[in-house]
């Protein structure tokens, strides 16, 4: 891997931002990893670890912790942003004249509440001279942190984009690939994380392993519905940012999610599920908004409905689970008339 001259950025401090930052590293890339806390960026720079969202990981020499936002923007022009989507607005919003002509990578899986826009829109409003791509595919920051043989896209009609991304992240241990397809690539990175959450919970409880495939492909069936009634492609969806990813956060411990869901199956309210987490878990919020929009586009979405129902609506899951049994029978696969067979 030959080295960039630009150092490159990558915005929050968290579990993903640090993991992305130490591969890039390890490519021999100089990075900037800003974080908002000094005392954080502090214990990364004493003791080459980040003890609060990647314990154990050994952080690169190469990987250089920074506060200073307006700085770190104007002095890198590729630039990966791993903050929460509750967060990236806010965060970026007043720094739009340094990201003009950067390229600007969203790894954020996440779905604005309000304007119900995903993170490379908000970045576009921001800065619309900025070239935009996102990076999504099953991609558990401890498992990239750990060196697991892993594969993600790259998404953006923008190929140099691509391929600038593909030069600096492809190793030994990540395989990136390219897709045009952004808003398919991001929209799968958002959806799946709800249908984490149930499939944590339905694990919490025992369920069979016929319960959890079908949980899986149902998942899979209803979340490409939803993204064809917005327009995107349902073929990105048999891909690593659809299919991939939600293989990975529905059936893995490791993703938070998951934990959340399985919390709830323990019997958690789900404040005391997210207070037990203390890291981000999207599916929560995206739930909300994916419910209120689902309706709004009249898309059928019997497991969002579900889980909203038992989340904020007082149902119990025995209730929901009977109704989504009893609902009339469907077709399998919506598409297949679209496929031509
Ligand atoms: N952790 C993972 O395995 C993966 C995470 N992602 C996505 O990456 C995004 C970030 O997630 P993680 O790094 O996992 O979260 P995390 O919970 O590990 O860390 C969140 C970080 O964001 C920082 N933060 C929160 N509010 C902020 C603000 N207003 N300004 C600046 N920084 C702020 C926190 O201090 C913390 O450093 C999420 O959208 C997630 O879906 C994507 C792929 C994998
Ligand atoms: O997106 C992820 C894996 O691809 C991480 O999922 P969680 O946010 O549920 O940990």
């Amino acid at each position: 891997m030959t080295a960039n001259s630009d150092p490159i950025a990558v915005l929050g401090g968290g579990s993903f931002g640090t993991a992305i930052a130490n591969l890039l590293a390890e490519n021999g890339q100089s990075v900037r990893l800003w974080m908002r806390d000094p005392d954080q960026a502090e214990v990364i720079r004493n003791q080459r670890m980040n003890p609060k969202y990647l314990q154990g990981i050994q952080i690169h020499a190469a990987v250089e912790p920074v506060t200073q936002l307006q700085e770190t923007l104007a002095s890198c022009s590729l630039i990966f942003v791993a903050l929460p989507s509750s967060a990236l607005r806010q965060a970026l919003q007043p720094y739009s004249a340094q990201l003009t002509h950067k390229m600007l990578i969203s790894t954020t899986k996440g779905i604005e509440a309000k304007s119900f826009k995903l993170m490379s829109q908000i970045l576009e409003e921001i800065a619309p001279q900025a070239r935009i791509g996102v990076m999504s595919g099953p991609n558990l920051a401890r498992e990239i942190a750990e060196h697991a043989l892993t594969a993600t896209v790259v998404a953006s009609t923008d190929e140099a984009l691509c391929q600038a991304v593909q030069q600096v992240l492809h190793g030994q241990t990540l395989r990136v690939y390219a897709s045009p397809d952004r808003f398919g690539v991001e929209l799968g990175g958002a959806l799946k994380n709800v249908y984490a959450i149930m499939a944590g919970m339905a694990a919490s409880l025992g369920t069979g392993e016929n319960t959890k495939s079908m949980l899986i492909t149902r998942a899979l069936a209803e979340m490409t519905r939803f993204a064809v009634k917005l327009g995107a492609n349902p073929m990105t969806f048999l891909g690593l940012a659809g299919v991939g990813d939600l293989i990975v956060t529905c059936t893995s411990p490791k993703s938070r999610n998951f934990q959340v869901g399985w919390a709830l199956g323990e019997g958690l309210s789900l404040e005391e599920a997210v207070e037990r987490l203390g890291e981000v878990a999207e599916g929560v919020n995206t739930l909300k908004v994916l419910k209120q929009k689902a309706e709004e586009l009249n898309v059928y979405m019997p497991l969002v409905s579900g889980l909203h129902a038992v989340l904020f609506e007082g149902r119990t899951l025995a209730q929901v689970i009977a109704a989504l049994m009893c609902a009339e029978p469907k077709t399998d696969v919506d598409f297949i008339s679209l496929a031509g067979f």
